[in-house]
């Protein structure tokens, strides 16, 4: 060890192994002490897509402002088509074109469509009798002035933003999203395909950040320390070279860059995790093994992305009560991710053991359960919770 290695003030894992991992629980703590919301901006609806209102949102004034047509054809007294039929025309005396928005002409109190009218000459007939309202977009049958349009937290969907500009507002306070930097570190080993980047791209898409580019940096020490310090970012991650070996030198450029405050966790896989700071700046260090990289985001960095966009913090899966379809082994003091299949029976069947790698298991999987530290495992036939891959909580 050298001396500038010595005076680094973490516990180097290189070339000697892990001497303890913490609990999965601490990584939370961390981020849930570290990790906040951003402050709220007020932003106009067009850049809004997607994002959380920071506040609950009510309508300024009535939706529509008075009865208007919803129908193309013509506005009415309902009384004055009493009795029409296609035998038995009546007479329109007082009946306004109209087309669909406009509003109703006073006295009149339905829309006649062209295809219950006909037109003699100059002259309007109906041939088929109205009910009062027919055809009639009430006054604030949207929303009434001051009535709540959408409640704070909400993710703006494309059609929410449409009912905003009907209820009066041109720009809504909103969450924005946390810019989320990639960067993927020393990359595949011996000729493997990158299979990091898209993945982790799209975990951080469905929790709320937004990605700039992916970037890509050699197993350097110094060239990692200098990737973590750079400016533009809410949050960080970068995955690979977290392990022991001399070349995983993710964990000691982070040091040197901000500080590692965790490294090690006590899961299976991706227990080659750490967590620090860069330049104040949160930086999730990831294992480069695809299924470690995948475990690590999902039980630990996706927390920490859904909390800076202002998101629940708790895994976002959708949760299936069933039972397990065989033994599952677990390691005592380890949380364990076990890739599950649902059987026609609906009993959960683990595709592969927790270490086992690559993304191919995790391809065949319905979802994963986690057996705790404090368990050496479930029999057959135990009642267990499955986690989704296919199913989130929210949209
Ligand atoms: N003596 C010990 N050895 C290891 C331990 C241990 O506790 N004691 N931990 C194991 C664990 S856990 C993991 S995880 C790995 C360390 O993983 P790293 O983060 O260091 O991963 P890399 O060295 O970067 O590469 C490992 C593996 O992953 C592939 N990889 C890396 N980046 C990518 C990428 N962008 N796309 C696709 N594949 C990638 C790489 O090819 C390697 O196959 O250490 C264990 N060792
Ligand atoms: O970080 Mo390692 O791949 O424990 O699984």
């Amino acid at each position: 060890m050298t001396a500038r290695e010595a005076a680094l003030p973490f516990h180097d894992v290189r070339g000697r192994g892990f001497s303890r991992r913490s609990p999965l629980t601490d990584g939370w703590e961390w981020i849930d002490n570290r990790v906040v919301a951003p402050a709220a901006r007020v932003l106009p609806l067009a850049d809004c897509a997607g994002l959380r209102l920071a506040d609950a949102i009510t309508a300024v004034g009535d939706w529509p402002p008075a009865d208007r047509a919803a129908l193309d054809g013509y506005a009415v007294a309902a009384a004055d088509t009493l009795g029409a039929g296609s035998y038995n025309p009546v007479p329109l005396t007082a009946a306004v074109a109209v087309s669909v928005g406009d509003a109703l002409p006073p006295g009149c109190d339905a829309v006649i469509p062209y295809e219950a009218a006909q037109a003699v000459g100059p002259f309007i007939e109906a041939i088929d009798a109205v009910a009062p309202g027919s055809g009639v977009e009430r006054r604030a049958a949207w929303a009434a002035g001051g009535s709540p349009l959408l409640p704070a937290g909400r993710r703006l969907r494309p059609a929410d933003l449409g009912l905003l500009a009907s209820g009066g507002h041109h720009s809504v306070p909103v969450l924005p999203a946390p810019r989320v930097r990639i960067l993927l570190a020393g990359g595949a080993k011996a000729g493997a395909p990158e299979q990091l980047g898209a993945m982790l791209a799209a975990l951080v898409g469905r929790d709320g950040g937004v990605v700039g580019a992916v970037g890509n940096l050699p197993a350097n020490l110094d060239a990692l320390a200098e990737a973590y310090v750079l400016p533009g970012a809410d949050l960080i991650l970068s995955a690979g070279r977290t392990g022991t070996g001399p070349d995983d030198v993710a964990p000691p450029a982070l040091a040197r860059a901000g500080s590692l405050d965790l490294h090690g966790i006590a899961m299976r896989p991706g227990g080659s995790a750490g967590l620090g700071r860069a330049g104040g700046t949160p930086v999730l260090l990831l294992p480069g093994e695809p299924m470690a990289a995948l475990a690590a985001y999902e039980l630990l960095a996706g927390r920490a992305v859904r909390r800076a966009a202002g998101l629940p913090a708790d895994l976002p899966h959708a949760t299936v009560q069933a039972v397990t379809a065989r033994k599952l082994v677990s390691e005592i003091g380890c949380l364990d991710l076990h890739r599950v299949r649902m059987d026609e029976e609906g009993r959960l069947e683990p595709v592969a053991s927790p270490g086992w790698p690559g993304l191919a298991a995790a391809a065949r999987a319905d979802g994963f359960v986690l057996i705790g530290a404090d368990s050496e495992g479930v029999p057959d036939g135990a009642p267990i919770t499955m986690y989704s891959f296919t199913k989130y909580r929210f949209a």
